[in-house]
């Protein structure tokens, strides 16, 4: 098994590096084809698999690019603090601070999705002064595990800052573990869960909500 060594000196075996960022790769052309990755917009992370015991490690993608094309520098690992691990020319996302801190905070985290759509940004604009807005009697709830009747899922709101270490500070002060997500105001989305495959869920249960709130606000209109 081949394996790889860390600025810090831990071993990794390449395969569980392979691992995630095929997984990151599958997530980013899903979300490409469906155009939720507009103009460089959005992010990806995975927790990658390492020795018990060893600090955790993230694969995260690269700042800036056309996440609708594949290229070998897509991806890049970084440490709970947003730093490479390994020597690189690739930058991280410009928002790894707030994937960090959502792992820091939420223990069971294995995957993080960010998305820009239209729908995320226009509910964050029609809840304008609320710093959450609330979904109820919709089946869509279970795909956020909560399966009791007439569940309310209250999604917080933040303000955007351009400051991503105040960004990543207000976001890492609303989160709540039991709701997978927090909107950024006039940005967009992200999400979270203890599998991609939950998190994948859950955002898309989130814009399924989103896209159903600002239909119904015209048709009442
Ligand atoms: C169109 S730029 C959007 C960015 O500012 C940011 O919000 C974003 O989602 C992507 O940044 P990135 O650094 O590529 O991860
Ligand atoms: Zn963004």
């Amino acid at each position: 098994m081949t394996q790889l060594k860390l600025k810090n000196q831990v071993q990794i075996d390449l395969e569980n590096i392979q691992h995630s960022f095929a997984e990151l790769r599958e997530v980013k052309d899903l979300f490409a084809r469906r155009n939720w990755f507009p103009a460089t917009s959005g992010n990806l992370s995975v927790r990658v698999e390492v020795p018990d015991g060893e600090p955790p490690l993230i694969a995260v993608t690269a700042s800036g690019k056309d996440k609708s094309v594949h290229t070998a520098e897509d991806f890049l690992l970084v440490d709970l603090e947003g730093k490479p691990v390994l020597p690189t020319r690739q930058k991280p996302s410009a928002e790894t601070l707030v994937h960090t801190t959502i792992y820091q905070k939420i223990k069971q985290c294995q995957a993080i999705f960010h998305i820009h759509t239209v729908f995320n940004n226009l509910i964050s604009e029609l809840y304008g002064a609320q710093q959450e807005v609330t979904f109820t009697n919709q089946e869509i709830i279970k795909a956020f595990n909560i399966w009791d009747e007439g569940a309310a899922v209250e999604l917080p709101i933040v303000e955007n800052y351009a400051h991503i270490p105040t960004l990543a500070k207000e976001v890492g002060q609303v989160l709540d573990p039991r709701i997978p997500g927090v909107l950024i105001r006039n940005h967009g989305i992200y999400v979270w869960g203890d599998s991609v495959f939950a998190a994948k869920r859950h955002l898309e249960a989130f814009e399924f909500l989103f896209e159903y709130q600002v239909n119904l606000f015209l048709l009442k209109k």
